[in-house]
C-alpha cells in the first residue's frame, strides 16, 4: 500500500510508527526541522526508555509522492488550510484520507448526517470551502483519537497513555474500504474500532475538551484545578448543556450528564490540556475547531449559546493577545 503521513508530529508519528511496524513502507510530508530529522534519523516512538525507530521516505513536496492509497492527516487545526493547499497530488479517486484530529471537522455534516442541516458547510472550520474542495468528503474516513502523545524532539514521539482510535465513514456505512482500513490499523497494535456514526464519537470527545481546553488556556491551570473549582465546573456544565442540545437537534443523543462526564475528566488529574501546551509553546490554538464551530452549529440549529459565547469571547481575547489566534 502507498501510505503517507501528512503531519508527522505526536499523533501522526504514533500512527506512522505503528503502520511501519506492521510492515508498511511509510511516506511522510514534512517541513523544517521535522523533515531534516526524518531524513536523517527516521521516525522514532518512545515508550518509557524503549525507542522504536522506523525508516521513512520523508519529502517536502507532495508532488514527489503522487497518488496514495491512504493519507493520514494529523496536523493541528489551524494548519489544515495550509495542508489543503498542497495535498492535491496525494489524492486520487480511491485514496482514503484518514483525518486524525480533534474538534469538529469540515466534513461533519456530510454523508447524510446532521438532520435539518445536513450538507451545510461549516464556516468556522472551512471559511471559503477550500478544504472541502481539496479533500473531497468521498475520500474522507473520520477518526477520533483516544491516546496521549507528545514530541521529545522533531521526529521523536513519546507515547504517554491511551491506545485507541475510532474510525468511521461520514455516511456510517461499513464499506469494504473502511473494513480494510480497520484491519490495517488493528494490525499496528492500536485498539481500533469501527463506529456506525463517527460524528457521534467526534461530538462526544468534543463535549469533554471544548470547555477544559480553552479554560486551561485562559487560566493556565491543569484539569484538576479546573474541575476542582465549583463555579468553573458549573460554568463548564452550562456550556456542555448547550452543546448537548445542539447535538440532540442534529441526531446525537448524549445520555450522560455533564457531572458524569466531569468524573472522566477528573481522572486525568493534574493534566495540561493540549491547548494549554500549545499556549505555553507559543503555537496557534484549535479554538475554531473546538468552540467557534459549536457556536455556529448553535445558530444553525436555533439553540441559544450564551455560555459558549462567553467562553469563546474570553478565550479568543486571551489567545489573540498572545498572538496565537
Ligand atoms: N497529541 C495528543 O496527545 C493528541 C492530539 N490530538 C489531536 O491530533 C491532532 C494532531 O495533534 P498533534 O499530533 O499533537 O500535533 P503536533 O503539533 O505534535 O503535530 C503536528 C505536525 O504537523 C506538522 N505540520 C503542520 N503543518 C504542516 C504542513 N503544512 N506541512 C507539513 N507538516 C505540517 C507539524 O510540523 P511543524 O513542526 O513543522 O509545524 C507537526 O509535525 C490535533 O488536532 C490534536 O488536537 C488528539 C488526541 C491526542
Ligand atoms: C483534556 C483532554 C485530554 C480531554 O478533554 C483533551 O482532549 C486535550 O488535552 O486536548
Amino acid at each position: 500500500m502507498k501510505i503517507c503521513i501528512y503531519g508527522a508530529g505526536a499523533i501522526g508519528g504514533w500512527i506512522g510508527v505503528g503502520l511501519a511496524q506492521a510492515g508498511e513502507r511509510l511516506n511522510v510530508v514534512a517541513r523544517g526541522a521535522t523533515l531534516e530529522a526524518l531524513q536523517r534519523d527516521g521516525l522514532s516512538l518512545m515508550r518509557g526508555d524503549v525507542r522504536t525507530r522506523v525508516p521513512v521516505n520523508a519529502v517536502a513536496d507532495p508532488e514527489a509522492l503522487g497518488v496514495q492509497d491512504l493519507v493520514v492527516i494529523a496536523v493541528k487545526a489551524p494548519a489544515l488550510a495550509g495542508v489543503a493547499e498542497r495535498i492535491g497530488p496525494l489524492i486520487g479517486a480511491d485514496t482514503i484520507v484518514l483525518v486524525a484530529m480533534n474538534g469538529v471537522p469540515w466534513w461533519f455534516l456530510e454523508g447524510g448526517f446532521g438532520g435539518p442541516i445536513t450538507g451545510h458547510r461549516l464556516a468556522a472550520v472551512d471559511p471559503d470551502g477550500a478544504i472541502a474542495r481539496a479533500i473531497p468528503s468521498r475520500n474522507v474516513v473520520g477518526c477520533v483519537v483516544h491516546a496521549s502523545c507528545s514530541l521529545d524532539a522533531p521526529g521523536v514521539v513519546r507515547h504517554h497513555f491511551g491506545n485507541g482510535l475510532i474510525i468511521g465513514e461520514p455516511s456510517g456505512e461499513a464499506t469494504p474500504r473502511v473494513q480494510k482500513l480497520l484491519a490495517l490499523l488493528k494490525s499496528t497494535g492500536i485498539d481500533t474500532t469501527l463506529s456506525p456514526q463517527i460524528q457521534k464519537d467526534v461530538w462526544f470527545k468534543l463535549w469533554g475538551n471544548m470547555t477544559v481546553n480553552p479554560i486551561s488556556a485562559l487560566t493556565g491551570c491543569t484539569t484538576d484545578l479546573i474541575m476542582g473549582d465549583d463555579y468553573v465546573r458549573g460554568f463548564i456544565s452550562a456550556v456542555m448543556l448547550e452543546a448537548k442540545e445542539i447535538g440532540r437537534r442534529i441526531g446525537i443523543e448524549i445520555t450522560q450528564s455533564p457531572e458524569d462526564r466531569h468524573e472522566i475528566t477528573k481522572k486525568l488529574g493534574a493534566f495540561k490540556t493540549s491547548m494549554l501546551q500549545d499556549v505555553e509553546a507559543g503555537r496557534s490554538v484549535e479554538l475554531d475547531a473546538l468552540v467557534t464551530v459549536v457556536r455556529e452549529l448553535g445558530e444553525l440549529t436555533a439553540v441559544a449559546t450564551p455560555f459558549t459565547d462567553a467562553l469563546l469571547g474570553l478565550a479568543r481575547l486571551r489567545t489573540r493577545q498572545l498572538g496565537l489566534y
